[in-house]
């Protein structure tokens, strides 16, 4: 798709004096309320720059975490991070669409930016609607009015539906930032990367994870779908076995249960394309032990952190003859020094792929505390990059190209 003749971009607005409303996803590792990594926040860095250089009033909308967990907290931390990476004072302000937003937005001049609240402190931008009725939520009614323009830079949540991704662009004139602009362009065409091809599924987000190999092995789009992380073990468990309680135990309290049916229906379906770990390890009196699957379970309290080498040699043989891999998330609790093994030689094998695109916030901060490098793209995205290449579209995307144009 030529996204380019649908969708406008900062050449097409008319900066000056604007005020914008500028969607980024600064999403980020967080350590104490302190940020622990500001990659996403440099990597809108151009746009942002741009905007203020070119004299528009600039408001930056964006979310951190999900409810109820660790990493949900203010974007004071972002703020004060975006104010040294710009240079230049960004104020932060405690509220989202309330007078006081209003406020700090209306008395913005020229060249000055504010960023709002976290959007999902409010509830309704956790929920996913439609764009029609995401314009007429709080957020979108109370905020809308004080702002000229929308810009949406937030391609990695660019796969949500939610109101400061698909409502502000239903109202107003919608442009892509230079994020997004890049990302679309890189990811636009998965049917024209080499084949075989690879899809590698770590991480955490099994729901998101499930969706997206259903959707690739449907479309014949995936050659092999390699599982890994909390997506393995909920593969495992699908598999019948027995990965003990402590794994279990994660899986049940994090709601992801009924993802092991899915799991099954996907293995039923398309068992011959999609690879489990041969191995797990766990912690063994203070150290990493490997088990095989067939020696499983492990032993009380013993949780599947990574992938063992076995799991890794296999995946490693079904890399060498792969044309493109697309991977998100770490093959294990990449953050503790013990289980970084898997996530580190596999996407260290990944580099040597003719085509290898890699996405995800914590992917790609396992990737530079590893030191892995050499993909032929890291996007900003995880979710969102592995939706653009199952050649689905984007909730976000398509909400710019629907809305209204400047020039309409
Ligand atoms: N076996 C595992 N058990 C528990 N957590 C895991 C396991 N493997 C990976 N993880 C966790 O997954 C998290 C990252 O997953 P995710 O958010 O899906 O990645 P991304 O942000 O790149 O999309 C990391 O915090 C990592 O510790
Ligand atoms: O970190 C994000 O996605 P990612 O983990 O797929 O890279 C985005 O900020 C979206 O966050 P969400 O998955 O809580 O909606």
């Amino acid at each position: 798709m030529d996204w380019s003749t649908m969708i406008d971009t900062l050449d097409d607005l008319d900066v000056e004096g604007t005020t914008v409303g500028v969607r980024v996803d600064v999403n980020s590792p967080i350590d104490d309320e302190s940020l622990a990594d500001d990659a996403r926040l440099r990597a809108h860095v151009d746009t942002l720059s741009e905007l203020l250089e070119r004299g528009g009033r600039v408001a930056v909308l964006a979310h951190q975490g999900r409810p109820g967990g660790n990493d949900f907290v203010s974007l004071a931390p972002h703020a004060d991070r975006l104010s040294v990476l710009l240079d230049r004072p960004v104020e932060y302000v405690d509220a989202t669409f309330t007078d006081a937003a209003r406020e700090a937005v209306r008395s913005l001049d020229n060249g000055e930016c504010v960023v709002l609240e976290n959007t999902r402190f409010y509830s309704e931008e956790y929920m996913e609607f439609d764009p029609e009725r995401a314009a007429r939520t709080h957020l979108v009614e109370g905020l809308a009015p004080v702002l000229d323009a929308y810009v949406n830079d937030a391609f990695a949540a660019a796969h949500r539906s939610q109101p400061s991704l698909v409502g502000f662009p239903t109202v107003l004139p919608g442009y892509a930032g230079r994020v997004m602009e890049s990302e679309l362009d890189v990811l636009g065409s998965i049917e024209a990367t080499p084949e075989p091809r690879v899809y590698v599924i770590g991480g955490a987000k099994v729901p998101d994870s499930i969706d997206v190999a259903w959707s690739v092995l449907e479309k014949g789009l995936a050659d092999h779908v390699l599982t890994a992380g909390v997506v393995g073990n909920v593969f495992l468990i699908a598999d019948e076995v027995d990965l003990g309680d402590s794994s279990s135990d994660f899986i049940y309290n994090q709601g992801y249960w009924d993802e092991i049916d899915r799991a099954q229906d996907l293995l039923d379906a398309y068992g011959d394309r999609i690879a489990l770990p041969r191995d797990v390890a766990v912690e063994r009196d203070g150290d990493r032990h490997e088990i095989a699957v067939n020696a499983l379970p492990p032993r009380d309290g013993e949780a599947a952190m990574d992938i063992g080498h076995s799991t890794l040699a296999y995946y490693e043989r079904i890399l060498e003859d792969a044309g493109t891999v697309i991977l998100n998330g770490p093959a294990g609790v990449f953050e503790d020094e013990t289980f970084e093994t898997g996530t580190k030689e596999l996407y260290g094998a990944a580099t040597s792929v003719p085509m290898s695109i890699v996405g995800g916030g914590d992917t790609a901060s396992a990737l530079r505390q590893l030191g892995v490098e050499g993909f032929s793209h890291v996007s900003t995205g995880g979710g969102a990059a592995l939706r653009m290449l199952t050649a689905e579209p984007l909730p976000a995307v398509t909400a710019l190209e629907n809305g209204p144009r400047a020039n309409d």
